[in-house]
């Protein structure tokens, strides 16, 4: 099976073309095997970049532990970047099928390859009962948690993947490593959660540590950094665009007033690519 490593913001996952490969007949058993960084590939998870009847292409996201993810940003912009650079599609707006529906990916190209993009990933979830969690407020808003006697505030937002963010006024590795994986699997949580730990930093900027449900700390979070920015705007801290520092880059977030969608603007690269014995 041929595949292509490759990286938004230092996430980073294997993909595997099914415009050309056959779909894999247990990708849950796959992912985990080709993401483990020591016996296999070494990726926080697998993507398939599929045909769609609907847009330019699907995508399916699975997580290092073989969970498979509604939505992923970090990896559309990625997939966007396959696309248009294996020429897939020559469109430079994409359309891609994700969990969450068809998103629109603005490509930004320089000596005919894509090295950033610009997706438009929907309007945030608000709704308690379909980010999903049984935290109370429409949204769950600044929430008293304690996690192993600490206290703590929480925000929830769906990105079409469920988000739960910590606002805290620094970033310790207890909060993402020991309270991170706690609060993943927190009964409050039915379908689980990823977790995002932001310092802020002003009105417009802050730095964001992930612990992401089924692959655990990664270098970056997309649709996380879209929560955060939503769960910021809502609580009064952010204006309503934010840059984003991440372990593995910055991404740019916007909030529109004018539909409610928010936009993402960050980076996609591909590392290295190979064949993996089937
Ligand atoms: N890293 C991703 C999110 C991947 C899926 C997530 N772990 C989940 O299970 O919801 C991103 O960039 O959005």
């Amino acid at each position: 099976m041929k595949f292509t490593k490759m990286q938004g913001a230092g996430n980073d996952y294997v993909y595997v073309d099914c415009f050309r490969e056959k779909f894999p007949a247990d990708p849950a058993k796959l992912s985990r095997a080709v993401s483990d960084r020591h016996f296999g590939i070494g990726s926080d998870g697998m993507i398939l970049i599929c045909p769609s009847e609907k847009a330019d292409a699907r995508m399916r996201m699975f997580n290092s532990d073989g969970s498979e993810g509604e939505m992923c940003g970090n990896g559309l912009r990625c997939v966007a970047k396959y696309v248009y650079d294996h020429g897939i599609s020559k469109n430079e707006t994409l359309k891609l099928e994700t969990g969450r529906g068809i998103l629109t990916v603005d490509l930004l190209i320089e000596q005919g390859k894509v090295h950033r993009a610009k997706v438009n990933m929907g309007e945030p979830i608000l709704l308690s009962e379909k980010i999903p969690t049984t935290l109370p407020g429409d949204p769950p808003k600044n929430v008293p948690l304690n996690i192993e006697g600490t206290n703590l505030e929480v925000t929830c937002v769906s990105m079409g993947n469920p988000h739960c963010v910590i606002f805290v006024p620094e970033i310790t590795d207890h909060q993402v490593l020991l309270l991170g994986p706690q609060l993943e699997k927190h009964p409050a949580f039915p379908r689980r959660i990823n977790v995002e730990w932001i310092q802020v930093l002003s009105r417009s900027e802050a730095r964001m540590r992930v612990w992401e449900r089924g692959s655990g700390e990664t270098l970056a979070c997309g649709t996380g950094a879209c929560g955060a920015t939503v769960a910021g705007i809502l609580t009064g801290r952010f204006d309503r665009s934010v840059k984003m520092h991440l372990l593995g880059g910055d991404l740019e977030l916007h909030w529109s007033e004018k539909d409610n969608h928010v936009y993402m603007t960050g980076p996609a690269a591909e590392v290295f690519s190979g064949e993996w014995p089937t």
